[in-house]
């Protein structure tokens, strides 16, 4: 079998904030690879870096020091603007509390990422559909976040990060606000994106369970990489969703 090459590429990274005059390391000479189409889940105690880790690599934020190749873009020698754009294009964000806006309807905040960029109409319609079709929410278009469950406000959430057909798709703690039956079926969502669409999805979570259904979680100690374990397979069956 033929390895997978990465589609991400994280070399000798450091980030440090300033908080006065004190330096604050809080990744530290961290290395990683993610082959393409991975679910990869990051887990890691309060404060070992895991948000950060995900905002580099998302190109919210740039490093200190070290590489992070997307695709064939050195993103980490972007400027903030290349940056933007380039996020635009090659970036779904998948929040915890998911910042729907209230008074769009879940098809309407589906296409918000969509008008961002050169489209007709039509095209929008197309992958919008194609998009809320995926999450299992075609009956549920013109319904606002407030008509709506937390577990389908987040399923509107992957159906808004993954409508530009993104290079990855990046959640911080999707789980986090939802009771664990919701819980459940946005991560079984998740790994129906991967595998039907074949996305990257890098995700970072506290819940041993969410990460128990990705392929692979990476373990951060304080800035540090400190394990790797690949999970065989998911372990959850497919349900209706
Ligand atoms: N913009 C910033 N300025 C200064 N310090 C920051 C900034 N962003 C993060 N930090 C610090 O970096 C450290 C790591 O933060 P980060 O949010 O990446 O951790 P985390 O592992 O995601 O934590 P949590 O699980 O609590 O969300 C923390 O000590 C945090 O205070």
């Amino acid at each position: 079998m033929i390895a997978k090459p990465p589609i991400v590429r994280v070399n000798r990274l450091f980030k440090s904030f300033s908080r006065g005059s004190e330096a604050i390391n809080v990744l530290t000479d961290l290395t990683l690879d993610v082959p393409q189409g991975e679910f990869l889940a990051l887990m890691g105690p309060s404060g070992s870096g895991k948000t950060t880790l995900l905002n580099l690599i998302a190109g919210l934020d740039q490093p200190t020091q070290g590489e992070i190749w997307v695709g064939n873009e050195l993103i980490s020698a972007l400027s903030e603007s290349e940056l933007a754009r380039w996020r635009t294009r090659n970036v779904g964000f998948v929040f915890q509390f998911y910042y729907l806006l209230p008074v769009l309807s879940a098809y309407e905040n589906v296409e918000l990422p969509l008008l961002l960029l050169p489209m007709t109409a039509a095209e929008r319609r197309e992958q919008v559909d194609r998009a809320l079709d995926l999450v299992g929410l075609s009956n549920r278009k013109s319904h606002r976040p407030g008509q709506l469950s937390g577990g389908q406000q987040q399923r509107v959430g992957i159906a808004r990060a993954l409508v530009t057909d993104p290079t990855l798709i990046v959640a911080d703690e999707p789980t986090g606000d939802l009771d664990s039956k919701s819980a459940d079926e946005i991560l079984m969502m998740l790994n129906v994106v991967r595998e039907q669409l074949n996305k990257t999805i890098i995700m970072v979570t506290h819940d041993p369970k969410a990460a128990n259904q990705a392929q692979r979680t990476l373990h951060l100690e304080k800035g540090k990489l400190v394990r790797d374990e690949s999970m065989p397979r998911p372990i959850m069956q497919p349900a209706r969703v």
